[in-house]
């Protein structure tokens, strides 16, 4: 493991995502002593103003997005100590070499993250403008805000961009699914029990369903979002995440090159999804005006000011071509403007091979498990137990939950933002929650495949109404496999 950084450098240091979530999950690590003692942080961004200005703005940025009772002033005083504010606007070389000053000074001959918090289109600049100040070498790490790419040619460019200056270990991608508590369960579930490994395969599980609702829309990001859409957006990445860690072999150890080779493995047994198939196993959707939560809500072109071909639903079948789990659909969904936020993995056993219990028309009802990461963290196992009372016609059975509630479990947790795991692990050099070159490249190909398959048939999206599961024509994906969304 690397030496923990010195320096932490954020690149856009103003921006949306900063203020929302980095500075407050860098608050959350000073507040639990997470933080590398000697940690200086320099912000930059274009806006000229001093270390003073700056740390009045994440002050701000901490009162309005750190809950009210997290708040206390000595760890806002003790965050703001280390912080530090550079301007620089990245296409000017001079700028750039003035704040290769700063960091090389504020370093003190330690370790250095740099977090490109910017459009993409900057990483390329900003690493050969630290490469040619000697500020890309050894003890230097970099850390990749999404999107990478808007296609595999385009992740390839990027990733070589990089490459030129940081190699692989040091290349941190980010995917902050994978820095969400709920999603490190999923491995604790997966790799911490002996008793799901033997049921873990197409023999035992009949589908699979990963569904991402979100009840919000393109709040304000709509430039970026229609030049995305949900495929690109949230499938490409989140989705496939939670398919590889959900579906892979158990990695020999929890560490970068182990959990991520095991990942790889299953983004190279996805099925391609062509031209031939698109119309069958996908299904893409664009909401119209409706309401969420009964508050009535713009369609998205509304929404947007503009006409726009962009998917805000996706649902697919894929399939994973390898002995685990040949045969086994994996229902993939996510879309915007559902009816409730709803972040969850919902597995079908197989039925019991012959039931003993067919009478009365009594039907047993398969075993289900979910794991359900967001709002709530909760597993729930779905069996069927005998009714209490007596039956002339014999026993009879109901289905019910056994169910581990987070909360309810371990008392009154702290929500954390993904980013505090992400920025500890990124400080110490621990990529095991990080995307690799070779992983982003594979889901981008998978994803090319559908969207070439999409242009070929000039597939459109298919309009829903907001705060509904999306289109029709997704409940009959499921459903000509004898298989239904759980909602
Ligand atoms: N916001 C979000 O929820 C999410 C964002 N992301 C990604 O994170 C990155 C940042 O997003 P976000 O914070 O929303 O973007 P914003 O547009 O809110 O912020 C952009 C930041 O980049 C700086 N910047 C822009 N142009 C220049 C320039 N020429 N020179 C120097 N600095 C510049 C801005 O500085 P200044 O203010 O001084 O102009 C600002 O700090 C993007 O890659 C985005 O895709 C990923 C997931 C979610
Ligand atoms: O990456 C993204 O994720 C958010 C959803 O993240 P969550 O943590 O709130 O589940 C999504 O809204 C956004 O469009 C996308 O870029």
């Amino acid at each position: 493991m690397a030496e923990a950084a010195s320096l932490l450098t954020i690149f856009g240091a103003t921006g949306d995502l900063a203020q929302r979530m980095l500075l407050p999950s860098l608050y959350g690590l000073q507040r639990d002593g997470l933080l590398p003692p000697r940690l200086r942080i320099l912000g930059t961004a274009r806006t000229g103003q001093d270390t003073m200005a700056y740390r009045a703005l994440v002050a701000k940025a901490i009162e309005r997005h750190v809950p009210a009772g997290e708040q206390d002033a000595g760890v806002l005083a003790a965050l703001l100590e280390r912080i530090d504010y550079h301007p620089a606007a990245l296409d000017d070389p001079e700028g750039l070499a003035r704040l290769g000053g700063v960091v090389a000074r504020m370093r003190a001959g330690g370790d250095v993250l740099y977090h490109l918090s910017t459009a993409p289109g900057w990483y390329a600049p900003v690493c050969a403008a630290l490469g040619a100040h000697g500020l890309a070498g050894e003890g230097t790490r970099v850390m990749l805000e999404k999107p990478l790419g808007h296609d595999l040619a385009s992740a390839v460019a990027i990733n070589d961009d990089v490459g030129r200056f940081f190699d692989e270990e040091r290349v941190f991608r980010v995917d902050h699914y994978l820095g969400k508590e709920g999603v490190q369960n999923l491995i604790a579930l997966r790799f911490g029990n002996a008793l799901f490994e033997p049921l873990w395969n197409a023999r035992h599980i009949e589908q699979v369903q990963i569904s991402v609702a979100e009840t919000v829309g393109v709040e304000g990001r709509g430039d970026y979002y229609d030049g995305s859409g949900a495929m690109r957006d949230m499938l490409q990445n989140h989705l496939l995440q939670l398919l590889c860690l959900f579906a892979s072999e158990p990695p020999s150890r929890f560490e970068p090159a182990a959990v991520r080779n095991e990942k790889l493995k299953v983004l190279h047994s996805l099925r391609p999804i062509g031209a031939a198939e698109v119309a069958a196993e996908t299904v893409a959707g664009q909401y119209l005006a409706g309401a969420v939560d009964g508050v009535a809500v713009p369609g998205y072109r509304d929404e947007l000011g503009r006409d726009s071909g962009t998917e805000t639903f996706v649902a697919l079948r894929a399939q994973v071509d390898n002995w685990r789990w040949k045969g086994v659909p994996f229902y993939l969904r996510t879309g915007k403007r559902m009816p409730r936020r709803c972040t969850e993995i919902h597995v079908q056993f197989r039925d019991v091979p012959h039931s003993i219990f067919d009478h009365g028309g009594a039907r047993l009802q398969p075993n289900t498990l979910v794991i359900g990461l967001q709002p709530q963290e909760h597993i729930e196992l779905r069996m069927m137990t005998k009714t209490p009372g007596l039956d002339r016609q014999g026993l009879r059975l109901s289905p019910v939950a056994l169910d581990l509630d987070m909360q309810a479990e371990f008392g009154d947790l702290r929500r954390r933002p993904a980013y505090e795991r992400l920025y500890l692990d990124a400080l110490e050099g621990n990529g095991t929650l990080f995307v690799r070159r070779d992983e982003t490249e594979a889901a981008w190909a998978w994803v090319d495949g559908i969207r070439d398959g999409w242009n070929a048939h000039q597939m459109a999206p298919r309009g829903y109404q907001a705060g509904t599961w999306g289109p029709a024509r997704a409940v009959t994906l499921a459903e000509r496999h004898g298989h239904a969304w759980r909602e």
